[in-house]
């Protein structure tokens, strides 16, 4: 609950889930992977749990304290997400409790635990399917609007609901060796793992235990905790028919260098991925894991010489609206004028590294979002600007079952077809002469 309030006063969901647990100190496993459960529960269904208040009779008024709206979140998400009754609620909420200051009686959540709550009536009208998939799942009314407009009904309650959930994980299998390979020593170590057939090297955990993050596949560095559609992304990255063993690729939005290390799988360690991003901070955190990982062919010069290489992935920041499952705070604090925004700074990034290119070079355009005019706008327009680039079609080469998320020229990893994060990829290539 004080992530929760936290995120109220402003604060980002990740930065005060990590605040809260770094100072969590007596936890185990378990009630740590609680709190962050919840603190992400909280900010991900709010439309729902605060119409359930509503309906319940209770209206905070304007000036109603952060603490008294958390603690009536959380009371109502233990009743209708977890199932539980007041005598587990209770004693979590109660008086002298877990939240201070606060002005709310202990009667008030009892009520809002016990009082019987009828399905709200379903809206009629023309905006009746956008208001539904909105309150059923959370969503700001502008934002779904907008995905109305993109994405067939079916697709989009798909969609919507897959952002809604709470992520499962997703690993990369690492050279040396095959994913068959890695499944077969994570089974040999008693871990249930699967392979997750649309991307080459992803696999899950098929039970719900925590024990891969234990096993010695992981310890050995053979496994990176990285989205289904992030491995496409890397993917992408690899010109049709072609290897990008021993060649130079750039990775100027490295962030915390998620992307960057199978970028270092696929050049291998006679290649070279020059790193680099506005962030120091993310930098670091980059730094920090390519050093654990060993991989000495990632620098992070600055700025990123980008005259000579072979391969650019701008991997761009943008909207997040393909991340909302695991950060669903953002989906409160996004707006269309926002969305906009990130469209002049993809565009002009793109731009700024394509006039730096050599010929016969491939830009990889990515993204986190699901909102085309964050993906295809951005690529269309850069194309009527730059005629000296063309689109080559992300997929091509690529395994039938690999295929899934391709549509037409570009990677449109979308859940729940693609498990994990929803994301974008256009490959651009600098034509010769
Ligand atoms: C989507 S995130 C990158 C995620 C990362 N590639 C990964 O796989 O973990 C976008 C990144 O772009 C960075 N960024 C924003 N504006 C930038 C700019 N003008 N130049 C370089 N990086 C920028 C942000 O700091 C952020 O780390």
């Amino acid at each position: 609950m004080e992530t929760h309030i936290a995120v109220l006063k402003g604060e980002p969901l990740k930065a005060a889930l990590a605040t809260a647990l770094r100072e969590a100190e007596g936890l185990g496993g378990q009630e740590r992977r609680f709190v962050a459960l919840a603190a992400r529960e909280l900010s991900r269904h709010t439309r729902l749990l605060d119409l359930a208040a509503r309906q319940l009779g209770h209206s905070p008024g304007k000036h109603a304290l952060t603490e008294d709206q958390a603690l009536v979140r959380y009371t109502l998400w233990r009743r209708l997400f977890c199932g539980e009754g007041w005598a587990r609620i209770g004693p979590e909420v109660k008086l002298p409790g877990p939240v201070r200051p606060r002005t709310l009686h202990d009667a008030v959540l009892e009520g809002l635990a016990t009082k019987p709550l009828e399905e709200p009536a379903a809206p009629e009208g023309p905006e009746a399917v956008v208001e539904r998939l909105a309150t059923r799942y959370s969503f700001p009314g502008w934002l779904t609007q907008r995905l109305a407009q993109v994405y067939p009904e079916g697709t989009l309650a798909g969609l919507m609901a897959s952002l809604d959930e709470e992520p499962s994980l997703h690993f990369r299998a690492r050279p040396p060796g095959t994913r068959d390979a890695v499944l077969a020593a994570l089974a040999e170590e008693g871990v249930a793992v699967e392979a997750v057939t649309c991307a080459p090297d992803a696999l899950r955990v098929s039970d719900s235990s925590h024990r891969i993050f234990e096993s010695k596949t992981m310890k050995a560095r053979r496994l990176q905790v990285q989205d289904v559609g992030s491995q496409l992304i890397v993917l992408a990255c690899l010109p049709p028919g072609a290897s990008l063993t021993g060649l130079t690729v750039a990775d100027v939005c490295a962030g915390a260098g998620g992307k960057t290390l199978g970028l270092a799988d696929l050049v291998g360690a006679k290649g070279k991925v020059l790193a680099g991003d506005r962030s120091k901070r993310r930098l670091s955190d980059a730094r920090e894991r390519v050093r654990e990982f060993g991989l000495k062919q990632v620098t992070f010069p600055h700025p990123v010489p980008l005259e000579a290489v072979d391969v650019v992935l701008v991997d761009a920041p943008c909207s997040g609206t393909g991340s909302l499952a695991r950060e669903p705070d953002q989906k409160w604090k996004l707006s269309a004028k926002a969305i906009t925004e990130f469209q002049a700074t993809q565009s002009a990034l793109l731009a700024e590294v394509a006039a730096k290119v050599k010929p016969g070079a491939r830009i990889v355009y990515a993204t986190c979002s699901v909102l085309p005019e964050e993906n295809d706008a951005v690529v269309e327009g850069f194309l009527k600007k730059h005629p000296d680039f063309a689109l080559e079609p992300v997929g091509e080469g690529w395994a039938p079952e690999h295929q899934v998320g391709v549509d037409g020229p570009y990677l449109r990893a979308l859940p729940p077809r693609i498990p994990g994060g929803g994301f974008f990829a256009a490959r651009l290539v600098r034509k010769a002469g």
